[in-house]
Formats: C-alpha cells, structure tokens, sequence
C-alpha cells in the first residue's frame, strides 16, 4: 500500500469514527436539573462519558495495532486512544482504551518477534501483531501516519522518528500526556500491580512525573471497584510544580484527585495548632551560600528524619500514658472517693485502643458520670453538694495533663525545637521547620487519631527529599500499601532533609511490599545537553547513573566568558535571539541565588524584556522568560536554559547536584556564563574530579 493510499484509508476510518463520536455525543442532551437521585447518578456517569467524548473528538486515538489473536481467521485493527469508545449498540469496539491489557502490546512490542502476547484478567493471550502505526490527530484533523512495524519488516528505529517529532515540539508552561508515545520500560511502571510501593529512581528527564500521573489513571481504570479518585493523594514539592502538571490528569479524563505538598497536607491533618517557619527563609538560608559537607551532615532535620526518631517518640507517648493519671484518688466529696488504681485501670485496659487525649476525655467524662450517680443514689441533692462535686472534677481534670501535637512536642523534644520563647507568664512556641511537620503528625494521630479516610493510592514527587519519617507517617494512612514514590538522588540537593540512598526509603515498608525501576533514558533534553549534564556529574563519587540520550541531537552547550561590566547586556542580548526562533517559546535564566536574580530580571527590564521572577514566596510559572534561582527549578522545564553565573565561585565542588538541576532543565538550548574562572564542575572529562557524592541505591 502507498504512502497515500495509507493516508486515505486512515482519513476515511477517523471520519467515521468522528462521526459516531458526534452522533454519541448529540444524543446525550442537556443535564438532569430535577431533584431524583438515581437520575442524578445517571446523568453524572452521561455527563462523565460525555465530557470523554468531547476530548476524544479531539484527538480519537493516536495508534492502530493489528493483532490477531490464536485461533482466529484475520488480524483485528485494533486503534487505541485515551478513552474507549464503543459503538452506540455495543456491537463493535471503535477505540481501545489506553489503559486495556491489549494495549500492553502497543507499547511494549518494539519490533522483532511478532508472536506475541498479554495478560488479560482471564489469563494469558496469544497472536500475532500485523502493523503497528503511529497517527497524529490534531483537533480532528489527521496529521501524519507512521508505520513502526508491517508484517514482514523491522524497522524498529521508525518508532523513534515518532518519538523524535514529538519530542522536538517546544513546551509552554504545562506538562502534557504522553498517551501515544510511552516506551516500554515507562509502560511496565504504570501497569505494575496496585499493592506495592513502587519506587522509581529515574534521571531527569526520565518522565518519572509523567509516568506517575499516567499510573494513577491507570489505577483508575484497573481497579474501577477498589480505587477511588478523591482517596489518592498526589505530594509534590510546591504549588508551582501542583500547577505545572495541573494539566495532564484531566487531559487523562481523571479529576478530583488530591493535590497538595506535604506541608499543606501536614497542616492540614494538624488543624491549625502549628504555624510553620516560612518556608522561603529556610530555603534562601541553605541554598544561598556555599554548604559543607559538615553543614549536610549536622542539619537539624536528618535526625527528625530518622525513624529511630520515632522510636523516642513513640517512647515519650508511653510515658505520658503511663503517667497521665495522678497518683491519687478521687474524691469529688468527703464521703466519696474513687482510688487511684481503678482509674489508672479504667483508662489503660478499658479505652486501649483509642489515641491517648480521647481516652483522657472519656475517662473524664466517665468520672463525671459516675460522681453524678453516686451522687443521685445517695440523694445528695443540696445544691453546694453539686457545686463542690464539679468544681473537685476540675481540679481533677486539671491534674490529668492535656496536649496537642505541638505542645507535647516541645515539651518532650525540646531541643529539637529549638526556640522557645517565653511570654510573659505563657510559654509561647515559636514556629516550626518544616522537618518538625512529620513528627507532629504522628504525634497528632497518637494523641487525636485521624479523621481522613485511608488513601488509596499515593503519589511522591522528589522523593528524595523525603524522609524515612515522612514516609512513615504516610504509609500510616494506608490500609495497603499501595504508592509511587519517585527521584532522582542525583539531583538529592536538599541534603538537609533528604535520603542518599532508597534503601533508606524502602526500609520502612515490609519485604516484598516494594518494586524498585531505575529509568536512565532521558526524554527531555538533546543529545548534546544530556552529554554536557553528565559531565557535571561524573566527578561526583558514588554510583552515579549517567543519563542516556535519545537519539535527537541540537545545537552544542555554550560556555561564554563576559565582562562584569557588559554581563546583563550579554544576557539580554541571548534572551533576546533565543526568543526570535519559532521553536523556541519558554526561556529560563536560572541563577545561584534569589538576590541575582532579581538584579537580572531589572537588568532584563531596562533592555526591554518582559520576564517573570519566581522566588520562594512568589510561586506562579506563567511560561514565556521566567528569572528563577536554581534550586526553585526543580521539576520544571523550558525549551533553552541560560545559567549566567557558572563561575567557580558559585559552583564549587559541593555543589554538583545543584548546577546538574540547572543544565537539565533545557530541552533544546543551553548556554552557561561566567566572569573570571569556569566552575570546574564542567571542565573537560580528564579534570579532576569534585566531591559530594551520590549513593546508589
Ligand atoms: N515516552 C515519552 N514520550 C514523549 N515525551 C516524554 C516521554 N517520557 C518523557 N517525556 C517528556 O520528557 C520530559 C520530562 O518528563 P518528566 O518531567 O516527567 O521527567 P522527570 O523524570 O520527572 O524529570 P525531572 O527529574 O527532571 O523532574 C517531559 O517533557 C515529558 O513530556
């Protein structure tokens, strides 16, 4: 068949498949508006099918495989797209969904043996694949058509040509699906079973983020009866990177899924009893000069991370059970006492199973009663009787001690809080690290319990920053086991806080409970960029995962010496030709620090180029030329990166990870600057080489 009659047979099939989606959709009428709530039910599933519907009139599908299972005459064209759409009277499949065991098959055969075969819910299909062709629709408009496989020939490498094209498109401000062109080492994390925690260690640009997002719609998909969009939680490090990837989920027809960073969530569970050190202070204290290795080490927040942390908690709460009760009776009115063992047994073996300050409520509650009715069965009906009674229960209940997460806390972990500042008569605590919110939960739902409803699923993003104890405490509020925990320990560059190894991590759940996938093909950059990254990290000890390109080549890295005089001139000047190609629409300026940046994006003002500043406290990524201190970048993406202060001075040897976060950020073009002396973290391979390793697995 030719190239044209190929093109023609396809455009024929999308007309007609456009049509049954119109006609579909015409046929669902206006929303239910009356008060019936089993017509309301049905016209939610009618409005959810049609707002599918409408996406995939769009784009309807964007592969066709032709399989043709054992025992049967003739292959079956078997095209697949993001949702699955069925002929109105059920008789014929028109769309396969992404997300279906067949579709396994369009993303894991890669040429070679065509007898193939999936793992369909009734055990194990067998066939023969015929065609594999890539189609790219654009608002319904047939674009292209690939053929990756025929029968007869291989030409693998044809599947790359559609990867590539792909690829080469320059981003905006969002991150987009990758439906039509997941590769089989992505395809197998996202259809791993759903009772594992699933770790991912992944070099940038790898699509962890992506690859996530695509499991959790896939979750929803495989296991419609179990899991349930608002009981998954996506963590991500802020609401910047919640924003930037705002866009893939519903493009995957899946909404209501919590979104949220793990400081929010924390805060949350907590109720409003902790106020938290602003976070920008924290971060522009650690990133904005040189760190020592003595610095990663002695922080503050790897011991709260560490689980034996919450062995001492755990500890000090059975302490404070076991000493809650007063050693000493109670006795509401001369005549009446209740020792202090019965209501030392009242509280630990009656209520054992409830958190601590609730067993304490209705122990109190409890005496209450009981003083009430001994009282009433005695006839002490005189008035000052009952005032006297009460205000005994008081004092009582003033001697059994009551707490929040915070309070117990500081009480017990004083110098882990560090300031406590006194005022006046009342002690007043100051507000907490961030590495204090994990602890704090734990604390709360030993003290309170917890009122969210188990997660059924949970998303980490830059788990590496994670610590074993945040970990723990999210595991908590799973009845199974059941997360996506990704990182990249090359680009760990919150050493205060984070892991150097996922061993660390996975640790904390039980054998077999886990799966472990190491992605190093990166998607996002040049051959020439990812090169150039790897360089940055190869003198770092340990083992380091060098990233391995596909095979899209750009233009070289720049490194360019300026003047101290002529630098803001020179960045302008590059802004400025960048921003003249068509294919290049987001430019970012990542510097050391907050402080330059801001002279920068001045700097970009007078030469007359509109740019954003993000900082710590200013978290809105609108695309276009954006000014960001390197370490807020994280997670992000732009079509061309320019690092203008490579200087030795700012990237010393410690510091690696850091100018390594930089470099991959830029899909298509990389330019560093310097003034006196080029970091030597991005001297030629034979250099020597710098510290600050990474640890394997
Ligand atoms: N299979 C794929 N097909 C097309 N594009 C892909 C594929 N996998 C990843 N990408 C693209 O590569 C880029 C990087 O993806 P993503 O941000 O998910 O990677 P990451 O591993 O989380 O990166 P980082 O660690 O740097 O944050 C994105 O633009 C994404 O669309």
């Amino acid at each position: 068949m030719s190239e044209d009659e190929k093109f023609q047979e396809e455009r024929t099939k999308l007309s007609e498949t456009l049509a049954e989606i119109r006609s579909q959709i015409a046929g669902i009428g206006p929303r239910y508006t009356g008060k019936d709530y089993t017509e309301q039910l049905l016209d939610a599933h009618r409005q959810d099918r049609k707002a599918r519907l409408e996406i995939a009139q769009r784009e309807p599908y964007f592969g066709r495989l032709d399989f043709r299972e054992r025992g049967k005459r003739a292959p079956t064209p078997l095209y697949i797209g993001k949702t699955g759409i069925g002929e109105e009277d059920g008789t014929e499949l028109l769309v396969v969904d992404w997300r279906a065991p067949v579709s396994s098959l369009f993303y894991a055969f890669a040429g070679g043996d065509p007898d193939v075969s999936y793992a369909s819910p009734d055990g194990e299909v067998e066939g023969t694949i015929y065609l594999k062709r890539n189609l790219l629709i654009r608002q319904g408009d047939l674009q292209r058509v690939v053929d990756s496989y025929t029968e007869g020939s291989d030409h693998g490498a044809v599947t790359d040509e559609f990867l590539l094209h792909k690829l080469g498109e320059s981003k905006d401000n969002k991150l987009r699906d990758i439906v039509s062109t997941i590769q089989q080492e992505q395809d197998a994390i996202i259809r791993t079973e759903k009772n594992k925690a699933v770790f991912i260690q992944g070099v940038a640009g790898s699509g962890k983020t992506t690859v996530a997002l695509h499991r959790l719609a896939y979750l929803l998909y495989r296991y419609q009866d179990r899991v349930r969009a608002d009981r998954m939680m996506i963590l991500a490090p802020s609401t910047m990177f919640l924003n930037y990837i705002s866009g893939v989920l519903p493009e995957l027809g899946v909404g209501d899924i919590n979104q949220t960073t793990f400081e929010d969530w924390a805060l949350d569970q907590l109720g409003g009893d902790v106020a938290l050190r602003d976070p920008a202070e924290a971060l522009e204290r650690w990133f904005e000069r040189p760190v020592t290795e003595a610095d990663k080490r002695g922080a503050h927040g790897r011991a709260k991370g560490d689980l034996g942390f919450l062995k001492e908690i755990d500890d000090a709460l059975a302490e404070l059970a076991a000493n809650l009760i007063p050693d000493e009776p109670f006795s509401p009115d001369d005549r009446l006492s209740l020792p202090a063992a019965t209501i030392r047994g009242w509280f630990s073996e009656e209520l054992a199973d409830d958190p601590i300050m609730k067993k304490r409520e209705r122990l109190l509650n409890r005496l209450k009663r009981w003083m009430e009715i001994e009282i009433g069965r005695e006839r002490w009906s005189d008035r000052a009787v009952k005032t006297q009674a009460a205000a005994k229960w008081k004092a009582y209940a003033n001697k059994v001690p009551s707490y929040t997460a915070a309070s117990f806390y500081a009480k017990s972990f004083p110098e882990a809080v560090g300031a406590i500042s006194a005022k006046g008569a009342k002690r007043k605590l100051a507000p907490f690290d961030r590495e204090d919110l994990a602890p704090l939960v734990y604390i709360h739902a030993r003290l309170y319990g917890t009122n969210t409803p188990a997660y059924d699923h949970i998303v980490i993003d830059e788990a590496q920053d994670y610590s074993p104890v945040q970990l723990a405490v999210l595991k908590e509020r799973q009845r199974i086991a059941s997360m996506t925990v990704l990182g990249d320990l090359q680009q760990g560059i919150h050493d205060y806080a984070g892991v150097s190894r996922w061993s660390e991590l996975t640790d904390v759940f039980p054998e077999g409970e886990t799966a472990y996938f190491e992605l190093d093909r990166s998607y996002r950059s040049t051959m020439e960029i990812i090169e150039f990254a790897n360089r940055v990290l190869a003198g770092m000890s340990g083992g380091v995962k060098p990233a391995r390109p596909v095979f899209r080549s750009g233009d070289a890295v720049e490194t360019v010496r300026t003047d101290e005089a002529e630098t803001a001139g020179a960045i302008a000047a590059t802004v400025k030709a960048w921003r003249e190609r068509p294919e290049i629409q987001s430019v970012a300026v990542l510097a050391r620090t907050a402080a330059a940046c801001e002279r920068i994006h001045e700097g970009l003002r007078r030469h007359g180029i509109e740019a954003s500043l993000l900082q710590a406290k200013n978290q809105q990524y609108e695309g276009g030329v954006t000014v960001v201190p390197v370490y807020l970048s994280k997670g992000l993406e732009f079509d061309a990166v320019l690092i203008p202060d490579a200087d030795a001075e700012q990237y010393g040897s410690g510091d690696a990870k850091l100018l390594y976060v930089g470099c991959t950020r830029a899909l298509h073009l990389l330019k560093l600057m310097y003034r006196r002396e080029l970091t030597g973290l991005v001297r030629e391979p034979s250099a020597e080489p710098a510290n600050g390793g990474v640890s394997d697995r």
